[in-house]
């Protein structure tokens, strides 16, 4: 197959959704030969190519064509948009499916003790960012004028050394705030990876490579959100014991050898298991309960 049939797919090279989606790529099957110095990764079972670059530079590859899918932030890709309608530039793209990894937000922080009295406190201030767009466009839906300056990194240091009055970044878990003694004031964008088509029509070898890829990346995902549970329980609690498993599937009753006051009781579970249900099914008397990671699923 010539390269213009084989579908190009840009991910980040380094950083905190490399690992995520080279991890989500392999579970779909590809045999991916990435080493750090590979840049444009052939997929040696597939007709896919991954060309591996900053994550800040995915939506303008997907916009413009030169890569078919990316695997990007929800936060790069409204900025990369935002700033690309202000220069007159194309676009357009689409979004094939959220991810479930990246979760992220972007949110306004000040130093600790700062008066915050609602968004009019923010009026007039200066912030450093990495998102512009994302922030002045939230700050007029707000109503205020706020000034920025650009940082690609370690954002949080900005209004220690005297650059800025407050920050605009993306938090997590919130530790880097809190190392940084500033406090998060405002949510503006919730984030999370998302697969983006380009919005071109692909030729039908890259169309049909595609169809194949897509069911298996929503396997991956419905597989990493579910389990399969497995338990021992008293024949005459069933119905109490199927109340209790979370999702909506069916659980499945087998007998149990030599038992005729126990049941096997397996399911797919689609949403969290939480201990709680689970003392609460050793309490009806189940025992041998097992909760276990699915790899793939179909159908
Ligand atoms: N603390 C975090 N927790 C979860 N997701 C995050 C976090 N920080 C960033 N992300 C997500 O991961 C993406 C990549 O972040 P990362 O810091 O690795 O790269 P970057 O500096 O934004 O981009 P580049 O690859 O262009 O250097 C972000 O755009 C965001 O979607
Ligand atoms: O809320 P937390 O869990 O602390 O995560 C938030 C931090 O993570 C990201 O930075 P990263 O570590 O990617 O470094 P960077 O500034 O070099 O991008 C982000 O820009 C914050 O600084
Ligand atoms: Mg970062």
């Amino acid at each position: 197959m010539t390269t213009e049939t084989r579908l190009r797919i840009a991910m980040q090279k380094s950083g905190r959704l490399s690992d995520d989606t080279q991890a989500l790529l392999k579970r779909c099957g590809l045999t991916l030969n990435v080493t750090d110095r590979r840049l444009l990764a052939h997929v040696a079972n597939m007709p896919i190519d991954i060309m591996r670059v900053r994550s800040s530079d995915i939506p303008g590859l997907v916009m413009d064509g030169v890569c078919d899918l990316g695997i990007v932030g929800d936060n790069t890709l409204e900025e990369a948009a935002l700033e690309r309608e202000l220069m007159g530039q194309k676009s357009q793209y689409i979004r094939t499916s959220q991810l479930n990894f990246g979760g992220c937000r972007l949110s306004i922080a000040m130093p600790e003790g700062f008066d915050y009295q609602g968004i009019k406190s923010l009026d007039g201030l200066r912030f450093a960012t990495t998102y512009p767009q994302l922030l002045n466009r939230y700050a007029k839906e707000q109503g205020i004028n706020v000034e920025f300056c650009l940082l690609k990194g370690s954002v949080e240091v900005a209004p220690r050394v005297g650059l800025s009055d407050g920050i605009c970044d993306l938090v997590s878990t919130g530790a880097t705030l809190e190392a940084n003694g500033l406090v998060e004031v405002e949510e503006i964008f919730k984030s999370k990876a998302s697969l983006i088509q380009t919005a071109s029509a692909l030729c039908s070898e890259k169309q049909s490579i595609l169809d194949t890829l897509l069911p298996r990346i929503q396997g991956v995902m419905k597989a990493k959100e579910s389990k399969y549970i497995m338990l021992h329980a008293p024949k005459d609690k069933i119905a109490e014991v199927s109340a209790l498993m979370p999702g909506k599937e069916t659980p499945t009753i087998l007998p149990l050898a030599g038992r005729d006051d126990l049941v096997a009781v397996h399911v797919v579970a689609t949403e969290t298991f939480f201990w709680e249900t689970m003392e609460k099914l050793n309490a009806l008397g189940c025992n041998s309960i097992l909760v276990m990671p699915i790899e793939k699923m179909m159908g």
